[in-house]
């Protein structure tokens, strides 16, 4: 039987003042599943998203298709396993700028030299999906912080979406600053893309505070509370009442 896409076993993690956060945090990932992550505001589950995209040190064991980290080699881990923050807060420059960077990174060199494409083709890319959630095209070259927080939130997802590396999408808050409409166009083509066979996409693992939204997209239910995560159902209570 082959590895889940993620195998989260025993992970915990505490903050600088010695304070666990969490602990004895088990989740399993297979190909084809949105997780979704609920809990109340300071639960930490922001922090566990950060442990999974190994920007922040956790204790415990984190396996991507049955291997560590260490095995993978964390450049071409986080190009396959990427997190999406809620906005670009302190990102210098414009989306297209930001694009450059990324691209000029080893690992996504590697990736573009193996697929035969550049730039212009992720670029090109990024735009049409950008355009299909209501941004226009200008506004890629544009500073970041002349942006709305919608237009950003928008496109920094456009971005990690066109590099089209990852398997897992670790998406915190994705909607949080989108009206109801940009969101369910968000949704719709998050959920299409986990399921196509054009996409390197296979799992998302998604925070939401919206029970709603939690329903219309996801099949795996976790709720934050007391510094654990339990799997849960989305119908319960518990949930309803984040
Ligand atoms: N680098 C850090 N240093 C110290 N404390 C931190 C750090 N990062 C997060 N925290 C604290 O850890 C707790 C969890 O933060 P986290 O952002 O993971 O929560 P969250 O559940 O995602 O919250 P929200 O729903 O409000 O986004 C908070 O109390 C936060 O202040």
């Amino acid at each position: 039987m082959p590895s889940p896409l993620l195998e989260l076993l025993s992970v915990s993690c505490s903050i600088k003042t010695g304070d666990v956060l969490f602990d004895d945090v088990n989740i399993k990932v297979e190909d084809g599943d949105i997780v979704i992550i609920q809990g109340k505001s300071g639960s930490g589950k922001s922090t566990l998203l950060k442990c999974i995209g190994h920007l922040v040190t956790y204790d415990g064991h984190i396996l991507y298709r049955g291997k560590t980290t260490q095995q993978i080699g964390i450049p071409l881990y986080r190009t396959k396993v990427l997190y999406v923050p809620q906005r670009p807060s302190l990102l210098p420059g414009s989306p297209v700028d930001f694009l450059r960077t990324i691209l000029s990174l080893g690992a996504h060199q590697v990736h573009l030299k193996e697929t035969n494409s550049g730039f212009k083709e992720v670029h090109k890319r990024a735009t049409e999906i950008s355009h299909q959630w209501g941004v226009s095209d200008d506004l890629w070259e544009r500073d970041w912080t002349q942006l709305s927080g919608g237009e950003a939130q928008r496109l920094l997802l456009a971005v990690a979406v066109s590099l089209d590396t990852a398997e897992v999408l670790l998406l915190d808050e994705p909607t949080s600053a989108l009206d109801s409409e940009s969101s369910t166009l968000v949704e719709e083509f998050m959920v299409e893309h986990v399921n196509s066979e054009q996409s390197s996409l296979r799992a998302l693992v998604w925070i939401t505070h919206s029970a709603e939204q939690g329903r219309r997209v996801g099949n795996k239910f976790v709720y934050f509370s007391g510094g654990t995560c339990t799997e849960d159902s989305p119908t319960t209570s518990s949930i309803s009442a984040v």
